[in-house]
């Protein structure tokens, strides 16, 4: 049997308008009686706006093209060489759901007009056919299952976001670059334990749209990175990012000239992002919580004791802790700063920011995890490994200073000596370092 919309559209093409609807209800309450099966109809347009189920159908059917299907449709984008597929007109898909088939159909039917002026226009809907007895399955599992498969697939295509701030007519505006960090989780040398538990907290955050509603807690995630120049605070930043797909808006506190511009400058980001202020320590003189203010006083003679003017520590944490519960969903905030010791304690007190994570000095693991990734012709016994290891226990050697040695050549057996004569002629260093600041202490004793 033909089903329903192929023989409407049939009916709405050859008889009068009047006519027409009798013909199309009769049809439908014939198809009903005969059939065992249900057909849903999914259009394209509801009213105006697109409807969310058509849109997750036309991607999630674009990954199940199989052999049976004789035409479909490929494009790609120009950010990467990967083909997407989609269905074809009047093309049919099969699925199965839980042992459930399921066949859509992707109809697209032409609306002629009245007047031969006007162009005929289309509409698309997707039927989506199935046992009438599986009608509740389909609706309450079904369907759900093809959103969260379009809302992953998604994700995973997502070009993620990078927004900095411009001044445009002297006000701080937003503009955005596409962020293509190539650091992950995969990539770091960290702490495994603490790398574990940032990956965990992560995931319970995405998760917990429900938990935080229930405790009415906005839902939110405060992190704070701390750590010498150079351990890996911008690459975990950017690892958090792409673990997430969030967009990251990189906040220059310095550019902010008051507490009213910083409340704008926040609500005008979007859900599921991250923001970030980098140095914290530097850009602001954050132990002063009377004032913070660069432009304002510098560029401002007349001396207004509104604090909207100014840009202060507690409109920054008011904002993190009162005024950003009332604007937008599943954002993170991250702090770094080099010097944890330099920090208001109102920003380190318990419950401000969610975690607190030290990077360090590269250690051992750390050194195996980039050698494991920089050297791929390497295996994980080469004889300088052991000295390496000796080596790196007793010198404060960055990750980032390592990758740089280890970028150097592609020869494991070139790179690995100078990696072992990095680490001598740093130890030696700290050494000499080590030597001096005695001697200083015991002149000045
Ligand atoms: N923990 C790490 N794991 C892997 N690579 C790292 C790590 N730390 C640093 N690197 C390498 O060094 C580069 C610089 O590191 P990054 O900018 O993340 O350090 P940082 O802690 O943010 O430094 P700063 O305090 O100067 O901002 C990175 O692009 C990466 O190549
Ligand atoms: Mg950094």
């Amino acid at each position: 049997m033909s089903s329903p919309s192929t023989l409407l559209s049939l009916a709405s093409s050859i008889i009068v308008e009047p006519v027409q609807h009798c013909i199309q209800s009769a049809i439908r309450y014939l198809y009903t009686l005969c059939s065992t099966q249900l057909t849903i109809i999914i259009d394209e347009f509801r009213g105006i706006t697109r409807n969310h189920i058509y849109e997750a159908a036309e991607i999630y059917l674009g990954t199940k093209i199989g052999p049976n299907t004789k035409r479909f449709k490929v494009h790609n984008t120009t950010r990467d060489k990967k083909l997407y597929t989609s269905v074809e007109k009047n093309e049919e898909i099969a699925d199965t759901f839980q042992n459930v088939q399921l066949k859509w159909r992707f109809v697209c039917i032409q609306l002629k007009s009245p007047n031969p002026t006007i162009i005929t226009s289309e509409k698309n809907l997707f039927e989506l056919t199935f046992h009438k007895k599986f009608k509740e399955k389909v609706l309450n599992e079904y369907l759900p299952h093809v959103m969260e498969e379009y809302q992953r697939i998604k994700d995973n295509d997502k070009v993620m976001k990078l927004y900095a701030m411009n001044l445009s007519n002297d006000k701080a505006i937003w503009g955005s670059i596409n962020f293509e960090h190539p650091s992950t989780f995969g990539t770091l040398a960290m702490h495994e334990e603490t790398k574990a538990a940032i990956i965990h907290d992560l995931k319970r955050f995405v998760r917990g749209k429900d938990i935080y509603k229930r405790v009415g807690k906005a839902w939110k995630r405060g992190y704070l990175l701390y750590g010498p120049p150079g351990t890996g605070k911008s690459s975990l930043v950017a690892a958090m990012a792409n673990y997430l797909k969030y967009d990251i808006y990189d906040l220059e506190l310095t550019s902010v000239r008051s507490n009213s511009e910083l409340r704008r400058i926040l609500t005008s980001t979007t859900n599921r992002s991250i923001i970030v202020i980098e140095d914290i320590d530097c850009s602001v003189d954050i132990n002063d919580r009377q004032l913070i203010n660069y432009h304002y006083n510098n560029n401002n003679n007349n001396n207004n004791n509104n604090n909207n003017n100014k840009l202060t520590l507690s409109g920054l944490l008011n904002f993190i802790d009162g005024l950003w519960s009332s604007c937008g969903d599943e954002r993170i905030i991250i702090f770094t700063t080099n010097h944890i010791d330099r920090l208001d304690p109102a920003l380190l007190r318990s419950g401000r920011m969610d975690m607190h994570i030290p990077m360090s000095y590269c250690t051992p693991e750390g050194f195996r995890l980039l050698a494991s990734k920089y050297l791929t012709n390497c295996n994980n016994h080469h004889r300088l490994f052991g000295e390496i290891e000796g080596l790196i226990e007793n010198v404060q050697a960055t990750p980032a200073e390592m990758a740089g040695e280890l970028i150097k050549s592609d020869n494991p057996d070139i790179v690995l000596v100078e990696v072992v004569n990095f680490l001598k002629r740093k130890h030696t260093k700290e050494e000499k370092c080590r030597g001096t600041e005695k001697g200083a202490k015991r002149k000045k004793n």
